[in-house]
């Protein structure tokens, strides 16, 4: 196992993340956020774009897991969807790279063959992001680093659900030798611990600790729910 995985195992992966539009971009935001992170006790950042990889990378000396978020026209896969992201990835020195490994149609006609027959002529790690069962094992055959739950909800196969989806993340470990991380919509450190039960190798944690709109909305639509019921029992 490579040193980087092992860095990983049994830990908390923090996802900073903030897209154009959102109150916190900007890469010198998500570098503060990546320390703070690391402060707390993360393991690795799990990062999108060059510009905040490369400012992650200065400001901690923990692994940074990165990843393109670009859409293109002819295709509904935005995470590293193609080689371009990936050199873009590599040259800023992600340490590993995430790439969307989903069976819909990639951009230009590319396959997630080439991107992971890329990454093992340059050396780079790369975890698989699925949303199926069938999807961890294509990418475990294929040969990736590591699997992670990140697109389960968000492909049209796949079920939507509000929380994380803990049986996909125990049913995987079940098919496939490489190591699993749990990731998506994981709010509360009791699904963290869930996650680890179902055998997850580590788990990703993102919006709940580093989208403070989102935090923010869940609070505030408590204090909502408060004042109806209040109201109610009037
Ligand atoms: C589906 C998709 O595009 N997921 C992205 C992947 O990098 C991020 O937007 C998520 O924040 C990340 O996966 C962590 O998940 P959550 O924020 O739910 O803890």
């Amino acid at each position: 196992m490579t040193p980087v995985i092992e860095k990983l195992q049994a830990g908390l992966i923090v996802s900073c993340q903030a897209l154009p539009g959102e109150p916190l971009h900007g890469a010198e935001v998500m570098a503060k956020m990546a320390l703070a992170a690391q402060e707390g006790g993360a393991v690795a950042i799990r990062a999108n774009g060059a510009a905040d990889v490369r400012a992650i990378k200065k400001a901690v000396a923990l692994p940074v897991i990165g990843l393109v978020k670009r859409q293109y026209e002819d295709s509904e896969v935005y995470i590293t969807p193609t080689l371009r992201e990936m050199e873009e990835l590599e040259e800023a020195g992600a340490d590993m790279i995430a790439i969307d490994a989903t069976h819909r149609p990639r951009p230009g006609g590319g396959s997630l063959e080439e991107l992971i027959c890329f990454a093992k002529s340059r050396s780079l790690l790369c975890m698989a992001d699925i949303s199926t069962l069938e999807e961890a094992r294509y990418a475990a055959s294929l040969g990736v680093h590591c699997i992670s739950t990140t697109l389960s909800g968000y492909t049209s196969y796949s079920p939507a659900m509000e929380g994380p989806h803990l049986e996909l993340i125990q049913e995987i470990v079940g098919h496939v030798k490489v190591p699993v991380i749990a990731e998506g919509r994981i709010q509360e450190p009791s699904q963290v611990e869930e996650a680890f039960r179902r055998g997850a190798y580590a788990v990703v944690v993102g919006s709940a600790i580093t989208r403070p709109q989102l935090i923010t909305q869940r609070f505030a639509e408590a204090a909502r729910r408060a004042v109806i019921s209040n109201h109610g029992h009037e």
